[in-house]
């Protein structure tokens, strides 16, 4: 197969990783920036152009879009499907999982577990808000965080009020939500590919830490999910449409509580911790499904 990795950069872990596996199985692989993508968008041909040329025709595509460059990246990968290119992440999957209210409201939707969560813009009563998830501790978080900066922890309602305050005067959109101490500042991270769970770890905070994100000082390990678990993260992947997706999860006295679901999740962690070949894992079921399925809304998403 002809395989286009979407990827700013080639020397990222991830994408030297699924160029390897990709070659190692036998495909061609090319890595394309995003970013240096351009396109005729009016043409009853579409095609994509690169570098002066227009891009051959791929079998399929791994959009591998980071969180600035959802708007241009998306439209990059609804070019492909409308050349008829299957995408192992639509479009459309991707848009709907980078909205985190439009995720929370749509596993909300099916049922799916997730902690109590308010959002708000510039609330009147922040009392009111903070009443409506159950009152302090909350986790205080602005909409466009990453990597656990954003995300406070406040113990108080005096001081959930002060930084949601503080929140509202620099304008920014914010989701608190209950605290859940039971999960120790730990999470969950569990791979979806294809409707299954093909690796997990779990990510422990550093002392003192509740965010468990690596990038703050985190580790990884291995771990055994429950069935319950397992379930919550393919439910959660079948809930967004991706084929491809890190659902990341709470452990909490309720069962499992989702906290997000990423798109392009990273490899180097969870290859790591688990040992798992996961690029291979992710090119064998492109290998499956590319022809089968081929792309499900064909750019009309
Ligand atoms: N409601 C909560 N209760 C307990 N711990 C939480 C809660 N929300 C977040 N955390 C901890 O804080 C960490 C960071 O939170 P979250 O994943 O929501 O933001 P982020 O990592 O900055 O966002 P992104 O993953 O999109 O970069 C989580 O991994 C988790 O360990
Ligand atoms: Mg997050
Ligand atoms: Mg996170």
């Amino acid at each position: 197969m002809k395989i286009a990795i979407l990827s700013r950069n080639p020397r990222l872990y991830s994408t030297r990783r699924l160029v390897e596996a990709g070659e190692q199985l036998g495909h061609e692989v090319d890595v394309i920036d995003t970013m240096h993508c351009y396109m005729d968008i009016t043409s009853s041909n579409p095609s994509v152009r690169y570098d002066g040329k227009p891009l051959p025709k791929y079998d399929a595509v791994i959009p591998r879009i980071g969180a600035s460059v959802t708007f241009y990246g998306t439209a990059v990968v609804r070019q492909f499907e409308m050349m008829g290119t299957y995408s192992i992440n639509e479009s459309v999957a991707i848009s709907r999982s980078r909205d985190k209210l439009r995720s929370l409201q749509l596993m909300s939707r099916k049922g799916l577990g997730l902690p109590k969560t308010g959002f708000a813009h510039h609330p009147d009563k922040i009392g009111d808000l903070l009443k409506n998830v159950g009152g302090a501790p909350v986790v205080i978080k602005l909409l466009e965080g990453t990597q656990g900066i954003g995300v406070v922890l406040a113990e108080s309602n005096k001081t959930a009020e002060s930084i949601i305050e503080a929140f509202m005067g620099l304008k920014a959109n914010i989701l608190v939500q209950e605290y859940i101490k039971e999960a120790g500042g730990a999470d969950i991270r569990c791979l979806v590919v294809g409707g299954k769970v093909i690796a997990a770890m779990k990510r422990q905070g550093a002392e003192g830490e509740f965010r468990s994100n690596l990038h703050r000082g985190g580790t990884a390990s291995l771990i055994r999910l429950s069935p319950e678990e397992r379930r919550t993260a393919v439910e959660a992947a079948k809930v967004m449409g991706l084929n491809m997706c890190g659902v990341d999860i709470l452990r909490s006295n309720n069962g499992p509580l989702i906290m997000e679901v990423n798109s392009s999740p990273g490899l180097e962690g969870i290859e790591s911790a688990t040992g798992k070949d996961v690029a291979s894992m992710i090119i064998k079921h492109i290998e499956k499904t590319a022809f089968l399925s081929s792309t499900k809304t064909k750019g009309k998403g």
